[in-house]
């Protein structure tokens, strides 16, 4: 199955492994389009037994009443995913003690403070105890919004300029971080760090998503076949969600063909370019234009399938891991 697990990312998990001490906290970034799919069960073993606040960023990509960014709208959305999709997400997380999450969109402000709060909570209690210095590691798949979380967060302790590089495609930030204060006088840090895509893709379809909300590289797969796949889940929503570049249709050519026309986004000579408009609705795709939904269907058959996987992948990893020991 098509993945994209390039050496940084290997590299960045040992770095991880070695350097979170069990005073850190873990900030997990997941994004809220795909929550269940952009679970990382490297990330799990990382985070065992240790505080881990998981964040649902772009919240506003995934629920409607957060589209427009009106400050009250967004956060009583994300208080609406935590009530249904949390709860679930709780009942089937294996480690369930001590995490908690935090839905965002990391330039509302109101989502920001709460999860600043919370993380002021995590750290304060061990830096009083001991004054010892506490890191807040952000963790998570390429391209979540990891370092737009950790410059609203900066922003609102400490209203400090940017520090992490923000970029719209994956892989922006490619090393471990430095250090960066995150309150004023403790000395609790941050520390960003390069996005982790999963090293083995669970289901199929899991492929198509990451390169729908572009946590993997375009290019990866034909930009017409992710098209397809978006094409498929606007029909199951509602056609009228792409009036504005085609009537509704359940052939990809077609709607490539109708949306290039109405957009005038045509190759050389005036032709129908399928890879160029596809990109196009790519774009238009992962800046809301289709509106906002969730991608993972939240439905407790999924949850537990997908647990069933992640279990097996655990396991086959232990044992590979057993192997190589006996034969060294
Ligand atoms: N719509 C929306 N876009 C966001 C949000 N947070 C971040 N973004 C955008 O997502 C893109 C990626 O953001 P980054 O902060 O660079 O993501 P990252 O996880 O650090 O990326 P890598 O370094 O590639 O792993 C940028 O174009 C951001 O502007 C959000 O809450 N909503």
């Amino acid at each position: 199955m098509t993945t994209w697990f390039p050496g940084h990312m290997k590299t960045t998990l040992k770095r991880l492994r070695d350097s979170v001490s069990k005073n850190d906290v873990i900030v997990e970034v997941r994004d809220a389009r795909i929550p269940l799919s952009s679970r990382n069960p490297a990330l799990e073993t990382l985070a065992a037994n240790r505080k881990r606040v998981v964040v649902y960023n772009k919240c506003d990509l995934a629920f409607p009443s957060a589209g427009d960014l009106c400050k009250t709208r967004a956060l009583n959305s994300v208080r609406a995913f935590e009530e249904t999709y949390v709860e679930t997400l709780a009942r089937w997380e294996t480690i369930q003690t001590l995490r908690r999450y935090v839905g965002t969109v990391s330039n509302v402000p109101e989502c920001i403070k709460r999860l600043l709060q919370l993380l002021q909570k995590l750290t304060y209690s061990d830096h009083a105890a001991s004054n010892r210095t506490v890191k807040v590691f952000v963790v998570g798949m390429p391209n979540v919004g990891k370092s737009s979380v950790m410059n609203a967060l900066r922003h609102a302790s400490l209203h400090r300029r940017k520090v992490a590089v923000v970029g719209s495609h994956p892989g922006v930030t490619r090393n471990v971080g430095e250090v960066v204060r995150l309150f004023e006088g403790k000395n609790v840090y941050m520390v960003d760090t390069p996005g982790i895509m999963l090293p083995t893709i669970l289901q199929p379809e899991d492929a198509i998503k990451f390169a729908l909300v572009h946590a993997m590289k375009d290019g990866r797969l034909h930009n017409a076949v992710v098209v397809d796949y978006l094409l498929y889940r606007l029909n199951l929503i509602d056609p009228n969600t792409y009036t504005r570049l085609s009537s509704p249709t359940n052939d990809v050519s077609t709607f490539l063909h109708n949306a290039a026309v109405h957009t005038g986004k045509l190759g050389k000579g005036g032709t129908v370019n399928d890879d160029l408009i596809a990109s196009y609705v790519l774009q238009l795709y992962r800046t809301g234009f289709f509106g906002a939904f969730v991608l993972d269907s939240m439905e407790e058959e999924q949850w537990q399938q997908r647990l069933a996987l992640e279990k097996n992948l655990v396991r086959r990893n232990q044992r590979r891991v057993c192997s190589t020991r006996k034969k060294a």
